[in-house]
């Protein structure tokens, strides 16, 4: 398991552009028949993509939970929020079997001892990205479709930022002990997300960026408001959000991308908002 232990931001003011990347850039998420994990010790948080082939791959694949959570196994003490962004596949919760189309989202409750991962087809597997936080109490899995999130539109066109946040696992849809998910998708020609840019000292935030074109890229957007850096994203590529940093995007074409959140709070508008014209 790859270990990111928690970045100072006065120390992260000298990092070299490979340094950040080894840092707050996740890569190589999807490996046939795997689970490729990344435990940050921003609070707690542990991000897997886990592309099963021609496996039926449990969450734990190749991880030693005893040593790297001091659990019995992966959810004893955690819950966890997926995306499937690959083909069909199918997620089963202790037996319960979770047919997970595109952009289809599942929360899985605390104490949850078995979750494994398949694809229907193997010649177009599933693409399953995961986001796990600790948690106290077992809440009910669920599996949530586009159709259910809330829908929040925001921005313009003619500030190239016009999209659509949705709202998967959210306190308006369903109660987590800590963590919430969602998908923005941004239209076509809108290229920014988060601008105006914002922090949120109670809560840590994890970006995937995907959809993102042949031979494009987006610039991440990190640091504090006053120092900012940018970390270049291929597609299907995620950043850690420490609570100090920004967190918002621009891409050389539009794309979409799933945000996880985790921490104190859970109200979805806390957020310290930088004026555009303050940051440098
Ligand atoms: O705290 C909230 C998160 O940063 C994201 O939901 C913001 C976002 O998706 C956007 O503005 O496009
Ligand atoms: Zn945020």
């Amino acid at each position: 398991m790859d270990i990111r232990y928690s970045a100072n931001p006065n120390d992260v003011k000298r990092y070299t552009t490979e340094e950040l990347r080894r840092e707050f850039h996740i890569t190589g998420l999807y490996r046939p028949d795997t689970v490729q994990a990344v435990y940050s010790h921003v609070d707690r948080m542990v991000t897997l993509g886990v592309m099963p082939v021609n496996e039926t791959v449990p969450i734990d694949k190749g991880i030693d939970v005893w040593a790297n959570f001091g659990t019995r196994f992966f959810l004893e003490r955690r819950e966890a929020g997926l995306f499937n962004l690959g083909g069909a596949g199918v997620v089963a919760c202790e037996g319960t079997e979770y047919k997970m189309g595109y952009k289809d989202c599942l929360y899985i409750a605390m104490g949850t001892k078995q979750v494994t991962f398949k694809s229907e087809d193997s010649s177009n597997p599933a693409r399953f990205y995961v986001v796990s936080a600790p948690a106290h109490r077992a809440y009910e899995t669920r599996l949530i479709t586009l159709e259910e999130a809330a829908k929040k539109p925001l921005g313009s066109a003619e500030s190239s930022n016009k999209r659509v946040i949705n709202q998967f696992i959210h306190p308006d849809v369903l109660p987590t002990c800590q963590l919430s998910m969602g998908m923005t998708c941004l239209e076509p020609g809108s290229v920014w997300n988060t601008m105006p840019c914002h922090t949120h000292e109670r809560r840590m935030e994890i970006y995937t960026y995907f959809e993102i074109p042949e031979d494009n890229v987006v610039f991440h957007l990190m640091g504090q408001g006053d120092e900012t850096r940018h970390i270049v994203m291929q597609n299907f590529d995620a950043a850690i959000s420490p609570s100090w940093s920004i967190h918002a995007g621009c891409g050389t074409s539009n794309y979409t991308f799933i945000w996880a959140m985790g921490g104190e709070n859970q109200a979805f508008d806390d957020m310290d908002v930088i004026p555009t014209t303050d940051l440098k």
